[in-house]
């Protein structure tokens, strides 16, 4: 059984918990508790392996023992980084987040485990209110060695969940999941630090 851990950055307001939802339930539903970050567990197939997905959904205000977004960082093997693309200062954000993933896989040393990101310029279905183009999104993912996306998790659950198979494909086939399975001192310490930084709570969908 192969374990995937991905994390979902960005901005307040994005849209984070809503794609995550999306995925699991199939089901928009408006309004998601932002009070505290959590892990939702989900088993899946994917090209007839059995993946066991873990999906971070970090909480944007101060709450009780909250991560840092080094230790997301690490903690990941696939990062979705989401903007709304009716609002630039989301967009900002998104950048620094890339950049920072892309310094601190250099600080890891080798290039062949380096993470899997995918860019997501979410809520497409306010595209009268757009204020980034769609073609600063490609350029940012470009730089960043990103695959990017354009959807509505408000609209559409086929894009959302075609994006998420694909990211779960491609982060079981990065060097740094990989590495994790080769190593079982690491996925020790990788437990060890997952209970350190986000204690019991988790959820399953
Ligand atoms: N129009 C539209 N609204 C969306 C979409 N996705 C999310 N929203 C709305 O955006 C708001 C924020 O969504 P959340 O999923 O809570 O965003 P978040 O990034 O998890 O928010 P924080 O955890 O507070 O940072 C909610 O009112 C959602 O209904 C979308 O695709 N289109």
């Amino acid at each position: 059984m192969n374990d995937i851990k991905v994390a979902i950055l960005g901005g307040e307001g994005v849209g984070k918990s809503a794609l995550i939802v999306r995925f699991l339930t199939r089901r928009f539903i408006g309004e998601y508790a932002s009070s505290s970050e959590c892990i939702y567990r989900k088993r899946m197939s994917v090209d007839g392996r059995q993946m066991n997905l873990e999906l971070y959904d970090p909480c944007s205000q101060p709450c009780e023992g909250k991560s840092t977004l080094n230790e997301q960082i690490h903690w990941a093997d696939g990062f979705v980084v989401v903007y709304d693309i009716s609002d630039r200062s989301s967009f900002i954000t998104a950048t620094a987040i890339v950049h920072l993933i892309r310094e601190l896989s250099l600080g890891a040393a080798k290039r062949e485990s380096e993470s899997v990101v995918f860019l997501v310029g979410n809520k497409q279905d306010l595209c009268h209110m757009r204020e980034v183009g769609k073609e600063e999104g490609q350029r940012l993912a470009t730089d960043g060695r990103c695959q990017f996306f354009e959807l509505s998790a408000a609209e559409c659950y086929q894009e959302v969940a075609l994006m998420f198979t694909k990211l779960v494909r491609n982060a079981s086939l990065s060097g740094k999941a990989k590495e994790r399975r080769r190593r079982p001192s690491g996925s020790k310490s990788m437990a060890k630090l997952i209970n350190n930084v986000f204690g019991k709570r988790r959820k399953s969908v």
